[in-house]
This record gives structure tokens, C-alpha cells and sequence, in this order.
């Protein structure tokens, strides 16, 4: 695959708790024929894309809590994402929740992967920073259950070969942290594409919800500058089951610049031509990090989280 190719990022509208995988694999693979059709070789998807942000509930059966997740990718129900890849001649990035057996007990985790034009899976990541809280709190208007609902990802943050060049991915509130951004770059990061769901109301701090579309570029433009990759960020969007998540879908070039970006709430593209070879203008210039970088002076961001109080 050249260097040189049309991305699109691939928004999709809300999901109804009772939406079943056949109809959002059907609005998805629309998605990818239109893209396609716009001239698009990869297209990304949202973080959790097969169903309802489902955190938002407290669930005591575990049986209910069960069926948001995938234990096996493809499964009967994907499949039409995968075939769609290989017909299209696309390469597709997914989220999902994964839910896996080992050493008899169950593991589950907020993922994404990365598939190619022949159908395989070449790339996964698993979320690690997980936002939100642990126990139900009925004070709030919905829950944030991410860190009840998911482990920890056990991966790092890997780079991929792949679309020509070197992938990074990434999951929603990752993308805040510009150390997600730092450790992608300095493996090479070349693109990095992230999915996200993101209320507009955030009631810890309520005064804030005017400033959640700020905040969501804000970062990934500082993180695609400061890295010297492009960025593509896609959200599941609009009024879901009674919460606003906010759109602003985009993609971000190495400069920073949004490059193009979704104007509504439902399953929308967003495409642009990606020149890989642009980080350049910034890896070999400003952020070229064997000139410019000083670790050495670093030395708090690096230390375990029990030390950092002190530093
Ligand atoms: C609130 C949180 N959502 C998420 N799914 O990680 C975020 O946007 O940072």
C-alpha cells in the first residue's frame, strides 16, 4: 500500500440498547460502501461500535452485562465487516468490547483492532485509561461503569505495520493524555486513529460541558503536533438512550490542523487524503526528537504512579 491514500472517519449515530449487531453491522458496512465509493482505503470506527455505550448502567445480571461483549472476532454477527473489507479492497479500524476466558475466570476489555484489505487482524489494542468509577452512583443522571466493566489493557500501546506505514491506536480517554500521544511517537506513530464516546455532560464538574468539544480537539490536535502524526478520531454521536454524546468526528494533520471533520450527530464520513510522509515536516523540524528531546530532565513523568505524588 502507498503512503498516499483517502481515510475516512466513520461516525456513527446513536445505538439503541435493543439495536441488535445485524443492524449496526448493516449501518457500518453502508458506511464502508460509501467511503468506497469516496474513494477511502481505511476506515475507522468508533470506540464500543457493535453496541449502546453500555457503562452508562449499572447491570447486576451478568448474564445482560455479558451480551454487550464479543468473545470471538470475527464472530457470525462481524463477519459482514470483515468480508465487506476484502470485497472493498479496505483496511478498517474497530472498537469493541472483548470478552475472554483465561485461567478459568473472565476477562474483559475495552478494545480496539486494526484489520486489512485481506481480512486479517494485524493490530490490537486494549483501553488503558479508563475513565469514570467502580461502584454504582446513583446521584448521577448515568453511570460511567468503565472501570468496573473493564480490566486494565494489558498490551502497552503498540505499534502496527500496516496502511503503509506505522499505526497507533488508542481509545477515547487516551487521547486526553498526551503521554498516549508521546509513547505512539516515539515508537513512530505515523497515524494514530482513536474512537471515542463522549457525554456531553460531565457531572463531576457540570460547569465544564460548554467546553467538551474544545477540550476533545484541543488535545488530539496538540497530540497529532506534538508527535508529528496524523490523527483520526471518530465519535458515536448524538442523543442515545437519553445521553448526549457529543460528535466532532474528525481528522487532524501532522501540523494540528482539522482537515476535515463531520457536521452532524448520525452516521456521517468524514474523509481526507493522508500523505504519511507529511510527519515529517515535524519529526525532522520542531519535534525532531533525537535533536530537540530531553528526556533526562523528564524524570517525574516516567516514575510509578506511587512516587509521582512526591515529585
Ligand atoms: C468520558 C470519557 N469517555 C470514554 N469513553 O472514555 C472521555 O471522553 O474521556
Amino acid at each position: 500500500m502507498n503512503r498516499q491514500y483517502v481515510v475516512a472517519a466513520a461516525q456513527l449515530g446513536p445505538i439503541a440498547r435493543d439495536e441488535s449487531r445485524g443492524s449496526t453491522v448493516a449501518r457500518m458496512v453502508a458506511l464502508m460502501r460509501k467511503a468506497k465509493s469516496r474513494g477511502a482505503e481505511v476506515v475507522v470506527f468508533p470506540e464500543l461500535a457493535l453496541t449502546t455505550f453500555f457503562p452508562r448502567w449499572y447491570l447486576e445480571d451478568e448474564a445482560e452485562l455479558d451480551r454487550f461483549y464479543e468473545t470471538a472476532m470475527p464472530s457470525d454477527e462481524t463477519r459482514p465487516l470483515f468480508d465487506a473489507a476484502v470485497e472493498l479492497g479496505l483496511g478498517f479500524y474497530l472498537g469493541y468490547a472483548e470478552l475472554v476466558q483465561e485461567n478459568g475466570r473472565k476477562r474483559r476489555f475495552n478494545t480496539s483492532i486494526l484489520v486489512d484489505s485481506s481480512g486479517e487482524i494485524v493490530g490490537k489494542y486494549r483501553k488503558i485509561h479508563l475513565p469514570g468509577h467502580f461502584e454504582h452512583e446513583p446521584w448521577r443522571p448515568f453511570q460511567h461503569l468503565e472501570k468496573r466493566y473493564f480490566e486494565h489493557g494489558d498490551l502497552g500501546f503498540p505499534v502496527h505495520d500496516a496502511f503503509g506505514g506505522t499505526m497507533g491506536m488508542c481509545l477515547c480517554n487516551d487521547r486526553r493524555w498526551p503521554e498516549t500521544f508521546r509513547v505512539l511517537g516515539l515508537r513512530g506513530a505515523e497515524m494514530v486513529m482513536l474512537g471515542y464516546n463522549t457525554p456531553l455532560h460531565y457531572p463531576l464538574a457540570p460547569e465544564h460541558d460548554h467546553l467538551q468539544n474544545f477540550h476533545n480537539h484541543l488535545c488530539m490536535q496538540a497530540g497529532a503536533y506534538a508527535n508529528g502524526c496524523w490523527v483520526v478520531a471518530v465519535a458515536k454521536a448524538g442523543h442515545e438512550e437519553g445521553c448526549d454524546l457529543i460528535g466532532g468526528t474528525c481528522i487532524i494533520a501532522p501540523t494540528g490542523e482539522v482537515v476535515a471533520q463531520t457536521q452532524g450527530f448520525g452516521d456521517e464520513l468524514a474523509l481526507a487524503e493522508v500523505d504519511l510522509d507529511r510527519c515529517k515536516e515535524i519529526r525532522e523540524n520542531i519535534f525532531n526528537f533525537a535533536l530537540h528531546r530531553e528526556p533526562e530532565d523528564y524524570a517525574p513523568i516516567c516514575a510509578p504512579k506511587s512516587a509521582s505524588a512526591a515529585a
